[in-house]
């Protein structure tokens, strides 16, 4: 079997005396999407948080395309392939589109380059390229966000709630951009809680409750055997 993309084991992290994780295992398959579901409070973001070095844990290892990355610090985690698009997005209100990815032309990748993929993956946003993102529409920012986030060429992507405060229609869209993206080859451990519409483009999904990773495995499997926990919110 050939090594997973992310390998958590046994993890557990705390908030001062509360402990949040409490021994979490995953493994995502290279090239694999898999979809991280659960109700609210169950852990999901500080996993994403713990894995992306924005977090330090209590125990367990975390491995990286086989690399043991306990305890890295977030640029040694990006050097590996890690790019996170946290929770909220993350763009900068007062720059255009184009000035917020030409920024993120990391060291060797022309500005160019980084123009080119946003604009194939979100034609919107050559629409958009000499609008400020602060007066764009919510989908419209998760866009330039995610396309931030491709500019460093990840091995491993973390979306972390790309559905927050959108409608339906434009998270459906969202959806189809990270099933392409997933197409070139990039692993992507999402967290959602439109569950129907991740399971759709997702290889595998894992359901957490409680600080644990209760239960993984297909999508149509854990439809059928989690759809009173995972449909629990908006479905
Ligand atoms: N900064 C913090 N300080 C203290 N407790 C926190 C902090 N962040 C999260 N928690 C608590 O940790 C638990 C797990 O939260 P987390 O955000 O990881 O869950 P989640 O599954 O992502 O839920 P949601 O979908 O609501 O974001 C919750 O009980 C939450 O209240």
């Amino acid at each position: 079997m050939s090594i997973p993309m992310l390998e958590v084991i046994d993890l557990r992290a705390a908030y001062g005396r509360i402990e949040v994780l409490r021994g979490v295992d995953l493994s995502v398959p290279k090239g694999a999407v898999m979809a991280l579901l659960g109700p609210n409070g169950a852990g999901k973001s500080t996993l994403v948080k713990v894995i992306s070095g924005q977090k330090k844990q209590t125990s367990g290892d975390i491995h990286l395309g086989g690399v043991h990355v306990r305890g890295a610090e977030t640029e040694d985690l990006a050097r590996l392939g890690l790019c996170t698009v946290p929770e909220g997005r993350s763009v900068f209100p007062n720059l255009t589109v184009a000035e917020n990815l030409t920024l993120m032309s990391y060291a060797g990748v022309p500005a160019e380059a980084v123009l080119e993929t946003a604009f194939a993956y979100f034609p919107r946003l050559l629409e958009r390229r000499n609008q400020l993102a602060g007066t764009m529409s919510g989908g419209e920012q998760q866009m330039l966000a995610m396309s931030r986030a491709l500019a460093s060429d990840p091995a491993l992507l973390l979306l972390d709630e790309l559905s927050m405060g959108l409608a339906p229609l434009i998270v459906e869209e969202l959806y189809e951009t990270v099933g392409r993206i997933a197409e070139s080859g990039v692993t992507i451990l999402c967290i959602e809680q439109f569950a129907r519409t991740a399971l759709k483009i997702a290889d595998y999904a894992a359901v957490m409750t409680g600080g644990r990773v209760v239960a993984t495995g297909e999508p149509g499997e854990i439809l059928e055997t989690m759809s009173d926990v995972i449909l629990g919110g908006a479905a």
